[in-house]
């Protein structure tokens, strides 16, 4: 029998991917053994390494270079990741798939609904476009980091004394924890990181066989949307560390982008929305980034970018 090796990170949410995205694919051929390999990354070991290295640097990050290297040296025929943490540039050789039909695109609050958090409240996260967009439409209120995997971070909400956390809709209800979700925030105010609830299907460009087994499991229009929103990052030259939210949405043939770059104390905001044809979600991203750079997206990204090492 032929088997297809996959691979990803050893965290509960990197196998309840996995899990998702093999059940059709077993259904679908009885004949092949999926067999699944976990790969360590540096960032799951070292939090401060991965605080260094978790800015985009050109095809590999702290959360995917061991992986990277996996797929490129045959140990795995393809690695299932989370996409908006993959950075926009593809290393050389290897291919994204389309992503099957993403989860929730939407970030969630738990512990607390905005309109209920007290003057003050402690949220905790790390992410800077979160702390942003929070802080656009409550000023008041006081981001404290947290890091860690999801049930981690869910867990600081009583240990840290937090109002509420902010998360991944998608990430919390692929652990089966959606019940402690306080508040779906709108994508309008707070559109989620490029490519969020979506799968990255990273695959060995010549490796005809993972080509052959894969070639139904992606979704056009989650292709479209996320394709969309991650060229509108590369074109801002953003990673997964910068205040950028981009939310892609396909109505029939009609594909909009909303994009939106955000101060990190939240004081200043630009923002843009075009639609397109969904033939067309590269051109669409470039669009609006352009139309972002052009209200001075540019001055507010230079704030937060890592100085180099
Ligand atoms: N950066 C960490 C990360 N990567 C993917 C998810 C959740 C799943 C997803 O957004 O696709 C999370 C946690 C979070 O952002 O809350």
């Amino acid at each position: 029998m032929s088997t297809l090796v996959v691979g990803s990170r050893a965290s509960h949410l990197a196998r309840a991917q996995v899990r998702e995205f093999l059940a059709p694919l077993r259904e679908r051929f009885p004949g092949v053994v999926f067999r699944r390999r976990v790969i360590t990354e540096a960032g799951d070991q070292d939090r401060r390494s991965a605080l260094r290295d978790v800015s985009e640097r050109g095809g590999g990050s702290a959360f995917s270079v061991n992986q990277v290297n996996a797929l490129v040296s045959g140990e795995v025929d393809v690695i299932v990741h989370s996409l908006k943490d993959l950075p926009t540039a593809n290393p050389p050789g290897l291919i994204l798939l389309p992503p099957p039909t993403r989860a929730d695109v939407h970030d969630a609050l738990c512990g607390s609904t905005l309109a209920d958090l007290p003057y003050g409240g402690r949220i905790g996260t790390s992410a800077s476009r979160r702390i942003a967009q929070l802080l656009h439409v409550r000023p008041d209120l006081v981001p404290v980091e947290i890091r860690g995997n999801v049930p981690t971070r869910l867990g600081k909400l009583r240990t840290q004394q937090l109002d509420a956390v902010v998360l991944a809709a998608a990430g919390i209800k692929r652990l089966g924890r959606g019940d402690e979700i306080s508040e779906i925030l709108p994508v309008g105010l707070f559109p989620p990181s490029p490519g969020q609830g979506a799968l990255g299907i990273q695959i060995r460009e010549d490796n005809e066989w993972a080509r052959e087994v894969l070639a139904g499991s992606g979704d056009p229009v989650t292709d479209a949307e996320v394709r969309a929103e991650r060229a509108m990052l590369a074109e801002l030259h953003g990673g997964c560390s910068v205040p950028v939210g981009a939310f892609g949405k396909v109505d029939g043939d009609v594909l909009t982008l909303h994009g939106q770059v955000t101060s990190v104390d939240g004081g200043r905001q630009v923002e843009a929305r075009l639609s397109g044809p969904v033939s067309e979600p590269e051109k669409l991203g470039a669009l609006v980034a352009g139309l972002l750079l052009d209200q001075g997206a540019e001055g507010i990204l230079a704030e937060v970018r890592p100085t180099a090492a």
